[in-house]
């Protein structure tokens, strides 16, 4: 029960305190811990940003923020003061040595040394680096300071190289927690859970039973505000590089000896060192990938990617993978991997297929399928080969289990709030490890410079549609079918 317990006092120091991240995700997770007991009462967080603002205009800014992201009945009037009470502003440049360091080290010496420092970057990564070496330099890093990196760690094996390098020359490995927001989703923990305390999940986890593998994580948003930084990245880097291997990485893994951090860190890393490489020649077979054109969404007219961006791109907003693991338990087990942008709806799921069986008492009877449905409508699904009940012979039916996973009289967890307070406890295990990062940048790389040399089509999609059609072909040819195809 440990997690529902309070922490221990912190000083929560964000920069890019006035960004949109701060305000949609990182302060309304911090509220919703206090709210559920955990963060204790003199707990502190200072925002940082260039934007010259005293502490009231800052508050009226978090106030606006938390009344816009957390639901009316949760936002209760005196928890709601006693949180922005525990809120400050410095202005600061971050990358400046000679900025408003000396007032951001006052209000931390009024907490005593040892207390905990967790500084978040919620600002662009190419800041990282002069971040860290200006705390270094004004002697605020403690031995009890951790940092946050936000994603992107980089678009490249080398960017991410500089990015961890140029931190790293300030702080160990084992303060640096690099965020994964998949990770802290419960339903994507639930995947040890359900893998490793159901014997009889575990005993058919295999190529021996599961002839597929599916993840998916598809939005209806376009690229909304963000499409410089998108542009720049592309579906593949944005969820595929990060969230949807490290989600693979769990699905996929050995377990591990312990559940501690690096134990399970290194579960993930052999498992990213298995995957098959995709040669330049095998991208156009083993991949796809689309940009979205005009459509409806929800019955709305949308305009296409390039429109809204207003110029030409060869950025990808769909991305679909196939690929092997190399161990003996995934033995030609074939993992297809999509992320899109504009998808007809919301999800983000697994789809474990198991093997039909040829010849049975019933003769041939489909395989069963476990879906984990990572978000919305978070749960568990299992197809089930039963009696239909109306006919006196024996016909088949398909029926499915379904265990929804609920809070009880509250709203389900945002990943946020577990992460920021993992790094309080200075508990890793939902965080990357550099190694991590960097076997993920060498797969992804393989398939990012075979796109960008044209070796594969950029196809089309409308907005709204599940993606195009040319993605179903990575499928059929080993006999499967997208989750949203099958019958
Ligand atoms: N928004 C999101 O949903 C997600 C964001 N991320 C990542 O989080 C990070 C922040 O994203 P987001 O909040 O959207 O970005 P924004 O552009 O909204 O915010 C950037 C923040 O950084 C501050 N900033 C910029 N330069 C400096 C500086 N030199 N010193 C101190 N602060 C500075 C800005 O404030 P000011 O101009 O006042 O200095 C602002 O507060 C990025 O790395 C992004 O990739 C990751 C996943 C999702
Ligand atoms: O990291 C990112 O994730 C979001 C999708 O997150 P989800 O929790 O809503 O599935 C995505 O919109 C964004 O482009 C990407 O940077």
């Amino acid at each position: 029960m440990e997690s529902v317990q309070q922490v221990e006092p912190f000083d929560y120091i964000i920069f890019g305190a006035t960004g949109d991240l701060t305000m949609r995700k990182l302060l309304p997770a911090l509220y919703n811990k206090l709210r559920l007991g955990q963060v204790p009462a003199d707990a502190r967080i200072i925002g940082t940003a260039r934007t010259t603002l005293d502490r009231d205009a800052y508050i009226a800014r978090a106030r606006d923020a938390l009344q816009h992201f957390i639901p009316a009945k949760f936002l209760f009037p005196n928890l709601l003061e006693q949180f922005l009470g525990m809120i400050s502003y410095v202005t600061l440049d971050g990358t400046s040595a000679d900025s408003n360091w000396g007032e951001l080290a006052a209000e931390l010496s009024s907490s005593p040394a040892s207390r905990i420092r967790v500084f978040y970057f919620a600002t662009a990564p190419q800041l990282y680096e002069a971040i860290c070496a200006n705390l270094h330099a004004k002697e605020i890093l403690t031995p009890e300071s951790r940092v946050v990196l936000e994603k992107p760690i980089g678009t490249s094996l080398e960017t991410a190289d500089a990015i961890n390098e140029g931190v790293g020359k300030f702080l160990p490995e084992k303060q640096i927690y690099r965020i994964d927001h998949y990770l802290g989703k419960e339903t994507v923990q639930n995947v040890l859970a359900l893998r490793f305390a159901n014997p009889l999940l575990n005993a058919i986890w295999s190529a021996e039973h599961i002839k597929s593998v599916q993840i998916t994580a598809a939005e209806v948003v376009g690229v909304e505000g963000r499409a410089s930084y998108y542009d720049t990245s592309g579906a593949l880097r944005d969820m595929i590089q990060n969230h949807l291997l490290q989600v693979l990485c769990l699905v996929a893994m050995e377990q591990p000896e312990t559940l501690e951090a690096d134990c399970v860190r290194n579960a993930k890393l052999a498992v990213l060192k298995a995957l098959r490489p995709i040669k330049e020649d095998q991208v156009a077979n083993e991949t796809v990938r689309a940009q979205y054109t005009k459509g409806a969404v929800d019955d709305h007219a949308v305009p296409g990617y390039l429109e809204e961006l207003g110029q030409d791109s060869n950025t990808e907003t769909y991305a679909a993978v196939r690929t092997w693991v190399d161990t003996p338990r995934w033995k030609d087990v074939p993992f297809y991997i999509r992320t899109a942008k504009r998808s007809k709806r919301k999800v983000s799921e697994i789809v474990i297929q198991f093997r039909e069986t040829a010849q049975s008492l019933f003769g041939a009877v489909p395989g069963n399928r476990l879906v984990i449905r990572v978000q919305p409508n978070e749960g568990v699904e299992l197809n089930l080969n039963v009696k239909n009940p109306i006919l006196d012979e024996y016909q088949l039916e398909t029926v499915k289990l379904d265990a929804p996973i609920k809070v009880e009289g509250g709203p389900f967890p945002d990943s946020y709030e577990r992460l920021l307070l993992d790094a309080v406890r200075g508990n890793p295990i939902l965080f990357i490890r550099r190694d991590e990062v960097d076997a993920a940048w060498v797969w992804a790389e393989s398939i990012l410079n075979a796109w960008a040399d044209k070796k594969a089509p950029m196809h089309s999609y409308a907005a709204g549609s599940y993606g195009p059609d040319a993605a179903k072909a990575l499928l059929a040819e080993h006999g499967d079918r997208w989750h949203e195809d099958m019958v």
